[in-house]
């Protein structure tokens, strides 16, 4: 049988957030830089994240990463990331995945008991230390590139709502965070909650890309806001002595985040660290709505253009969940697989545009 594409696939997920991993099956692309790469598979071989995240191989609450070598000549490796609707720059919980998939299979050797990795992402590089015992990644901790506060208290009207509050901040993407409570919900019960809360946060998420259009001062591409969270304040956990929080993040194409959303978590640290609720060295445990748990912990401080910033870093384990190869028969009536209105949302119309019309912008200077 000749197959228009075979694809070898690490199956992982890191607090319950599915990242699987290609590692071999795609070339290399050209590129100065991985967000060059990024846009170049987003503009000429998207069919490979269509394939992967789409049905019947894939489902909306997903993610694929994609292992290339990096531009970067400090990076141990280089990987791409595949969301429902677009290729990401930066993600928490696929970070975790790509070196959960790199560390235990051999790609990248492990030392014992702490393995050093520089990832090259479309984000930049990415520092990565991993715990180590026995052959198992025991946990993944990533210093994430610089977050930054857009604003605080935001207000947005918001259909059904009225005006709401909202911080607006960028952790590798970009987020509103929604006090919970301000909506007449709770995060304990994702049964009775779940549904509710991801038609709100996508309601609460088109609304403030109505109202407010953030634009990333290092790489105009990166702009406007993608994901929703729902926080609930900080408490102190007597029994840990560790700041604690529970958090509902609504991505695309409207789900909710089965981790804690580990770029969620670097932006809320640079939101909690404006307010003065998170001091620098300080680590926080946050939450998803099944009570996984990232730690985060800001590692310094920085600017980023003209606005003050932070190094953040989160730690969270990964699990290999599977090994396959996944093909495309030539005859296959979807090539690019398909989607039904019960599992997912409408497409994202405009996204991609606007970001390769950013992007263009940006490289014509
Ligand atoms: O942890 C994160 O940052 C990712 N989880 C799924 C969506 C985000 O990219």
């Amino acid at each position: 049988m000749r197959f228009s594409r075979k694809l070898d696939v690490i199956g992982v997920h890191a607090e319950g957030e599915v990242g699987d991993v290609v590692v071999s099956g795609v070339l290399d692309v050209p590129g100065e830089t991985m967000y060059d790469k990024m846009i170049h598979m987003w503009s000429t071989n998207d069919q490979i994240r269509q394939l992967l995240l789409n049905e019947p191989r894939g489902r909306s609450s997903m993610c694929t990463n994609l292992i290339l070598p990096p531009c970067n000549p400090k990076a141990d490796a280089g990987f791409l990331i595949m969301e429902s609707e677009e290729w990401v720059p930066m993600s928490g919980s696929n970070t975790i995945c790509t070196v959960t998939a790199l560390l235990e299979t051999g790609m990248l050797k492990m030392d014992e008991p702490e393995t050093k990795v520089v990832l090259d992402t479309a984000a930049g590089l990415v520092t990565v230390t991993a715990s180590c015992e026995n052959g198992k990644c025991k946990s993944v901790e990533f210093e994430n590139a610089p977050s930054f506060v857009f604003g605080l208290d935001v207000p947005v009207t918001v259909p059904g709502l009225g005006t709401l509050k909202v911080d607006i901040a960028y952790g590798g993407m970009m987020f509103a965070f929604v006090d919970v409570s301000a909506v007449g919900l709770r995060l304990e019960d994702h049964y009775e909650n779940g549904t509710k809360l991801v038609e709100l946060g996508e309601r609460v998420k088109k609304a403030v890309r109505e109202q407010s259009m953030p634009v990333h001062p290092e790489n105009a591409a990166i702009r406007g806001v993608t994901n929703v969270v729902f926080t609930t304040p900080l408490t102190t956990d007597p029994l840990r002595d560790c700041k604690v929080t529970k958090n509902a993040t609504v991505v695309m194409p409207g789900r909710l985040d089965r981790s804690p959303c580990g770029t969620g978590t670097c932006a809320r640290m640079a939101v909690l660290h404006a307010r003065g609720l998170l001091s620098v060295g300080e680590s926080w445990i946050n939450k998803s709505m099944i009570d996984t748990e990232f730690t985060g912990r800001i590692v310094r401080t920085t600017k980023v253009g003209e606005y003050d910033a932070i190094v953040p870093a989160v730690k969270g384990r990964g699990w290999i969940t599977s090994f396959k190869q996944v093909v495309l028969d030539p005859e296959d009536p979807f090539p690019e697989g398909f989607r039904v209105g019960d599992a997912w949302g409408p497409p994202n119309l405009g996204l991609k545009e606007g970001v390769f019309r950013a992007y263009k912008e940006g490289r014509q200077g």
